[in-house]
């Protein structure tokens, strides 16, 4: 495996759109990782903690959430004509010190699903907390982690923390090992997807959005999640056992579920939802 990237990225288009926000911003293009939050991590434990956006054309070890793998589904060689790996696999790694965390991953994937379908036509969605969806299946997730930081003192400022958004998103259409339905893909809504034009159009407006989080936090994004979450109004069951009617996300990020006991705020779990009935 060669050190340098195959594919053709739009890395200093990607960069030039970030720098006016942070000006020691920079991009780096791997052929090969384990797994770019691992790197980052790695990084940050190492004393680097630069503003930087790494992205994979392969990782060995991908990471999903809650210790399950994510598959990046890049099997041989991606080739000279390679339109791109079947997956988008990037971090965006940053010191961050917001007001207020919450919020921070939804924020996060708001900016995704609004930058890959910006008028909502194609029904792709968040479900709470970390997932991109089309039609009930996932399209994508969000993997966040941080390093650093000590105790805070009452009436000392936060620290900053090393913060690293690791977003995986399936761009074109593939069977994943274990899974009954395959996954869906951008190709699905967006014909001509590649993971470099998912990058260019995806990184301003997710670095634009991390920015302006760190001063308004998730409040102000609260309208436009709802607009586009595919929970609301649908039974869930939470893995902490509760289960219910989705009433939506409330303005600090938690579901909100009305349940047999009232309306219950959960701020970490995993949801499942009944599936939709199928057309007739
Ligand atoms: O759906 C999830 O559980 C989160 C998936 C996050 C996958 C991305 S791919 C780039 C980054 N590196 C990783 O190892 N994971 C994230």
């Amino acid at each position: 495996m060669s050190n340098h990237p195959v594919v053709r990225w739009p890395a200093e288009a990607v960069w030039e759109a970030v720098q006016p926000l942070w000006p020691d911003f920079s991009v780096e293009v791997l052929p090969e990782i384990d797994s770019t939050n691992t790197e980052l991590m790695r990084r940050a434990r190492a004393g680097r903690d630069e503003r930087v956006l790494l992205v994979a054309e392969r990782q060995t070890a991908g990471r999903g959430r809650l210790g399950r793998v994510w598959q990046s589904g890049v099997e041989g060689s991606l080739g000279e004509a390679a339109e791109g790996p079947p997956s988008l696999m990037m971090s965006l790694g940053l010191p961050l010190a917001p007001r207020d965390w919450s919020g921070l991953s939804l924020a996060v994937g708001l900016s995704l699903v609004e930058s890959l379908d910006p008028d909502g036509r194609s029904g792709l969605g968040l479900k709470w907390p970390n997932d991109l969806w089309l039609q009930d299946r996932k399209v994508g997730g969000i993997l966040i982690e941080t390093a650093g930081a000590g105790a805070v003192a009452a009436g000392q400022a936060v620290p900053p923390r090393y913060v690293v958004m690791g977003i995986g998103l399936n761009v074109l259409p593939r069977q994943a090992e274990g899974l009954s339905t395959a996954p869906a893909c951008l190709r699905d809504f967006w014909p001509e997807a590649s993971a470099p034009s998912a990058l260019e159009r995806v990184v301003p407006d997710l670095a634009r959005t991390v920015h302006d989080f760190v001063e308004q936090g998730f409040a102000p994004l609260h309208a436009r999640f709802a607009a586009r979450d595919v929970l609301r109004g649908r039974e869930v069951r939470t893995s902490d056992g509760s289960e219910g009617t989705s009433l939506g996300v409330g303005a600090d990020g938690a579901l909100l579920v009305h349940t047999r006991h009232g309306t219950q705020a959960i701020h970490s779990s995993e949801v499942s939802v009944r599936p939709l009935a199928a057309p007739r």
